[in-house]
């Protein structure tokens, strides 16, 4: 290669790999798979090391890849967080055993470890106390998610045992089960938000989550692998990670100490199917060399240690064919592409589909009918179709055309501006949409509503009982013509009845929850009613008032001014609010206790040791003190705690905005 040809290759590459770098760390979705991402960082890495003239500092060979973000308190690490060498083949662990042998000789162990696939933390403890817990970032700097991983539960929060020094770091990977992950994503998809790909994607997703109480309802786990002490404590991390588990911490119970190299390809060969046996995902081995002073003789890199290194598991792969591409229809109306694949044999279990994703995948992966694909399953549930064999396409073979048409109801689908997802709009005629609207409503999480079910809900629609929601609250009046349905016995419909009519009590968030509107899942229903109490105000607020609700953003607010102005919508609710449904919230009615306050305005942002949030608001709104939504030029006090946003702090300093703390704020109504 021509050294101007190396240039340019060298500046393409460096560029893509900054684009994936801030997919996978910052966004938490990434558009190629790890080992294609590996492919060209060693593509990158071996023309660097060619053309020396061209490495460039900032080059993605020589730093870490993550970056620190402005929602959290950028914090300094005292020890860099590195990352790790990795290799997918053998040979080359053979090299790097003999580059360990040179430099410290024969005489060492190496401690093999799963690569848990998930998020590196840092955690440092004070007199055993959990002072702070910051992400990798950059690797110099991270974001300070403290208050997030306090609600991780197998991190502890204080010691109780155990002789550990007054001052420590521990790192480890924050990861989610993958039954979690499962459960939670299914949520997301019937509530019509965004899905994650995988848990190691949803697990890095809700540490960015401002909102603590959110992350609590997501379980994550953390597994711990490295202790950092300012006085050397032992002389191996063998021995340390022993320590840290008689402290209080989860270890990993699969770690073994190996003698030779040989051991270590045995523990990887053991692990490669055992893998699926896991709860979690990991995506490969790491092997330490034992020793902290050998470790230190090995030193770093810019980027890794010397004496570590990492062994990737390839995910599994298959070849099958593609018989057939079905489309579901959802139910907010979205049409979702599964392949039926001839069945094939993939880690462990039979494979018959694979998800499609929508309309650009298929652009992506060019997909022909009757292809040959090769079929991968990761860690995620469901296996996907990573690329086609072109060698084995028949030559006449069409491309896979998208459908243009509804499979249900014929209706032309329509395409949102920078949507990738295909909907029916005929959201109030198209069977599966109506069905699957209708058993969310009643569905456990939303009304739930006792003897209606799912299968009833399609036998009441099928015999043309129930077309709307509204339709579920008059089957009261058609008492004899549900008698006159055979399995249907009168024991059942009263109870169904009764279901029917004692849900006409719940609460407001569930019903707005209920109405499955798109975007609006139950954490932002919920939202939305604290805020607006009443249908009525929520009809009215515009998309400014909308987005500025915590955690509401555009394309909700886009969402519900939609679903507001349709006309068919509006006579649904006015039928629905004359039938007794609830569209007013229950909040407690504020007793003022003084008017301390009076005339004055709030925003409470961070976390207090003493109160909670919700009881500052009280009290602020009991001595006639107003709370305000976000900082502006509007605002009289921001009552801060900890772990404030830095971004807020900066809009409250330029706007001169006196900042008080919750001691303040108490004192000001004493
Ligand atoms: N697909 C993409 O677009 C994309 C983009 C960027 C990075 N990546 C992937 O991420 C990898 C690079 O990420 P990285 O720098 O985080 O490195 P890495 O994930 O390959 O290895 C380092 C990390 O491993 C983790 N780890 C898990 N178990 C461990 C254990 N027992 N001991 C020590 N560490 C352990 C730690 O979080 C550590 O930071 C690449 O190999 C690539 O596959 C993919
Ligand atoms: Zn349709």
């Amino acid at each position: 290669m021509l050294p101007n040809e190396a240039k340019n290759r060298i500046d393409a590459l460096s560029a893509e790999l900054r684009q994936h770098n801030y997919n996978y760390y910052v966004l938490a979705q990434p558009t190629i798979s790890d080992f294609d991402f590996d492919q060209k960082l060693r593509e990158l890495a071996d023309l660097e090391k060619q053309f020396p003239e061209y490495i460039d500092l900032e080059s993605p060979t020589q730093k870490v890849g993550g970056e620190v973000t402005k929602e959290f308190q950028t914090v300094r690490h005292r020890w860099p967080m590195l990352s790790l060498g990795n290799t997918y083949n053998e040979q080359e662990l053979h090299d790097f055993d003999q580059r360990i042998r040179k430099a410290i000789g024969d005489n060492f162990e190496y401690v093999c470890e799963l690569k848990f696939d998930g998020l590196s933390m840092s955690m440092t403890y004070e007199q055993g106390k959990l002072a702070r817990a910051v992400t990798r970032g950059n690797g110099v700097e991270g974001d300070d998610v403290t208050t997030n991983v306090r609600t991780i539960h197998s991190v502890p929060k204080k010691l109780t045992s155990g002789n550990y020094p007054n001052f420590f770091e521990i790192r480890g990977e924050v990861l989610m089960h993958r039954k979690a992950f499962e459960r939670l994503n299914n949520e997301r998809i019937e509530s019509g938000e965004i899905a994650y790909a995988n848990p190691r994607n949803f697990a890095s997703g809700t540490m960015k989550l401002q909102d603590s109480a959110e992350v609590a309802k997501r379980p994550l786990d953390c597994f711990l692998y490295f202790l950092y002490t300012d006085k050397p404590l032992f002389k191996t991390h063998w021995e340390s990670i022993q320590a840290v588990k008689s402290w209080g911490f989860h270890v990993s119970e699969h770690t073994r100490l190996c003698h030779s190299l040989k051991e270590v390809l045995d523990f990887i060969a053991e692990w490669e199917l055992k893998r699926f046996d896991l709860s979690f995902d990991i995506d490969g081995i790491v092997l330490k060399v034992n020793n902290y002073a050998q470790q230190q003789e090995l030193g770093f890199t810019a980027k890794v240690p010397r004496w570590a290194i990492s062994y990737k598991y390839k995910a599994e792969q298959v070849e099958t064919i593609l018989e057939d591409v079905e489309y579901n229809v959802g139910r907010t109306g979205a049409v979702t592409p599964v392949a039926h694949l001839k069945p094939v044999l993939l880690a462990g279990t039979t494979v018959k589909r694979a998800t499609l994703h929508n309309a650009n995948e298929i652009l992506r992966l060019d997909l022909h009918e009757g292809d040959s694909v090769y079929v991968e399953k990761g860690g995620e549930i469901i296996p996907k179709i990573i690329s086609v064999n072109p060698a084995k396409r028949r030559p006449d073979a069409p491309p896979v055309s998208y459908r243009t048409t509804c499979p249900a109801c014929g209706t032309p689908l329509e395409r949102k501006e920078g949507e990738a997802a295909f909907y029916c709009p005929n959201d109030e005629a198209c069977p599966p949409q109506i069905v699957s609207r209708m058993q969310h409503f009643v569905s456990r999480k939303a009304m739930n509503i006792d003897g209606l079910g799912d299968e009833t809900i399609e036998t009441l629609y099928n015999r043309n009982f129930i077309r709307h929601i509204s339709d579920i609250y008059e089957l009261h009046n058609r008492k004899p013509e549900l008698q006159q349905m055979d399995r249907f016995g009168e024991k059942s419909i009263l109870n169904m009845l009764a279901g029917i009519e004692k849900s006409k009590q719940m609460p407001f968030e569930k019903v707005l929850f209920g109405l499955g509107i798109r975007y609006i899942g139950e954490t932002v229903a919920r939202k939305l009613v604290a805020h607006f109490k009443t249908l009525e105000r929520l009809k009215a607020a515009s998309l400014e008032e909308l987005t500025a609700v915590d955690e509401i953003g555009e394309r909700i607010a886009q969402s519900l001014v939609e679903y507001f102005s349709d006309p068919a919508h509006q006579e649904e609710l006015q039928k629905l609010q004359s039938q007794g449904l609830q569209f007013i919230s229950e909040a407690k009615e504020v007793t003022l206790h003084s008017d301390k306050l009076s005339g004055k305005t709030f925003v409470i942002s961070g976390v207090f040791e003493t109160r909670s949030r919700d009881e500052l608001k009280e009290l602020i709104e009991q001595n006639g003190g107003k709370m305000l939504s976000s900082i502006s030029a509007k605002l009289n006090y921001l009552v801060a705690g900890d772990n404030m946003g830095p971004s807020k702090l900066e809009k409250a300093n330029k706007l001169n905005i006196p900042i008080i703390s919750d001691e303040e704020l108490l004192r000001m109504i004493q």
